[in-house]
């Protein structure tokens, strides 16, 4: 027996939609058309709704080992699940730090056991994401890692990112970065713009994040590595990515929802759900983001979902940690808040979460093409609804965007043929 979900609304790649029946038998996609016959199927009407490709969120954090009072694997991939993705790719700034086969291993253990989507565990570059030592990146890629990053910290020295590309270029490896210049940070807690002097908080300048982003193309270039940047979040940024790509250099890069959605002027007060690293920015930094996802110079988003406590995010906008979660909200936000106030368009906001992802790390996911990977989210574009984070499966709360009100919820997500997650309405 298939699942057939019937009545759907596919997207055909230039923004046109089209209802087509897609069967699921076994992990696969085994037809696709209008006059799918019905028996011996469990048939879903999803007539109204779109159907996607399954999400694909490059960047988050699980948290688990050492975090699980922030977030567990099940409850992360739980809270995926309900943001339509499919596939997520974990952060190794757990503790202890996936920085050997052994930990790899027990990381990968954890997500068969517990998890409810695909889960990519990255393995750090350095030994406890110290900057200091690099890790054996033959062994962990052997081992299951899926690229490697010291997400949470720069890489500070240009040595050590030079022989971590030169590593990875023998591995084809690609090197995921987090870019922030350690001595430009200046103990700041949001950007170094119009909020920071309103409220006398130190700033973090633009430039900690793009002078790293400008030193690490041209390792690449010197290495010939494949080099992807985190979290864009400066014009600065932008203009020195647009610069490599135009020299050839293999770059990518991810935007997250947030600094695609606010800058420093939108934070209330101080409220620290509005404390992430990179900051929110400027208005210009914010539109310089828009432009070049749309363009292409910022390849896909990426929600990095970064769930603390409330306890951790009450000490003040100071001592709070960064990070908020965004797993939950990421595409019913951008599908209201950038979709249908025409900024970007449906097509834009799906294949920068399904096929643009999968493009840039060779994923074998990504599409809803005969034989593909059943993997597939099916959204309500129509049905509003309030974001509610007492309601979210992940264990964190900390987001700025409770209470705003959003089109685009995911209502049925399947992972190689199998039901994740159904909304309750989705037979209605
Ligand atoms: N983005 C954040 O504000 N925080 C992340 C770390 C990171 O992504 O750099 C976290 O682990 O909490
Ligand atoms: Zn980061
Ligand atoms: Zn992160």
């Amino acid at each position: 027996m298939g699942i057939l979900l019937k009545g759907g609304k596919v997207l055909t790649g230039n923004n046109e939609q089209m209802v087509q029946d897609i069967l699921i038998e076994g992990k696969r996609i085994s037809d696709l058309g209008n006059l799918i016959p019905e028996e011996g199927h469990n048939v879903i009407d999803v007539s109204g709704r779109l159907i996607t490709p399954g999400l694909i969120d490059l960047h988050i954090h699980l948290r688990e080992p050492g975090g699980e009072h922030k977030e567990t694997i099940e409850t992360g991939t739980r809270a995926a699940a309900r943001g339509g993705f499919t596939t997520v790719a974990a952060m190794p700034n757990t503790k202890p730090v996936p920085d050997n086969a052994e930990q790899i291993q027990w990381v990968n253990e954890k997500i068969k056991e517990t998890a409810s989507v695909r889960v990519l565990p990255y393995a750090s570059i350095t030994i406890r994401q110290a900057g200091k030592e690099l890790t054996d990146f033959e062994a962990l890629k052997q081992n299951g890692a899926f690229a490697f990053t010291d997400d949470g910290v720069g890489v500070q020295s240009a040595d050590m990112m030079l022989q971590a590309m030169t590593k990875a270029k023998q591995n084809e490896a690609v090197i995921v970065a987090h870019c922030e210049e350690n001595t430009l940070i200046h103990k700041g807690s949001v950007h170094k713009g119009a909020f920071a002097q309103t409220h006398g908080l130190n700033g973090i300048p633009s430039v900690c994040e793009a002078v790293q982003i400008a030193r690490d193309v041209l390792l690449a270039e010197a290495t010939g590595a494949r080099y992807h940047v985190c979290h864009v979040s400066t014009k600065e940024s932008v203009r020195v990515i647009k610069d490599a790509k135009a020299a050839g250099i293999k770059v990518t890069a991810e935007v997250t929802p947030h600094h695609l959605l606010l800058c420093d002027e939108d934070i209330p007060g101080l409220d620290t759900n509005y404390k992430m690293n990179p900051p929110l920015r400027g208005s210009d930094d914010r539109k310089a983001l828009i432009e070049a996802f749309k363009s292409g110079i910022i390849d896909f988003l990426a929600t990095d979902h970064a769930p603390h406590s409330k306890d951790e995010k009450d000490q003040g906008m100071e001592l709070a940690p960064f990070g908020i979660v965004g797993l939950e909200t990421a595409f019913p936000l951008l599908y209201t808040n950038l979709v249908q106030t025409g900024v970007m368009t449906l097509q834009e906001l799906v294949d920068g979460f399904t096929r643009k992802p999968a493009e840039a790390f060779e994923l074998p996911y990504g599409t809803l093409e005969l034989g593909a990977v059943a993997d597939l989210t099916v959204i309500d574009l129509e049905h509003e609804e309030k974001i509610d984070p007492d309601r979210f499966a992940s264990k964190g709360k900390n987001t700025p965007f409770s209470g705003w009100s959003c089109k685009g919820w995911p209502v049925l997500t399947i992972v190689e043929g199998s039901i994740k997650y159904e909304k309750e309405s989705v037979n209605a």
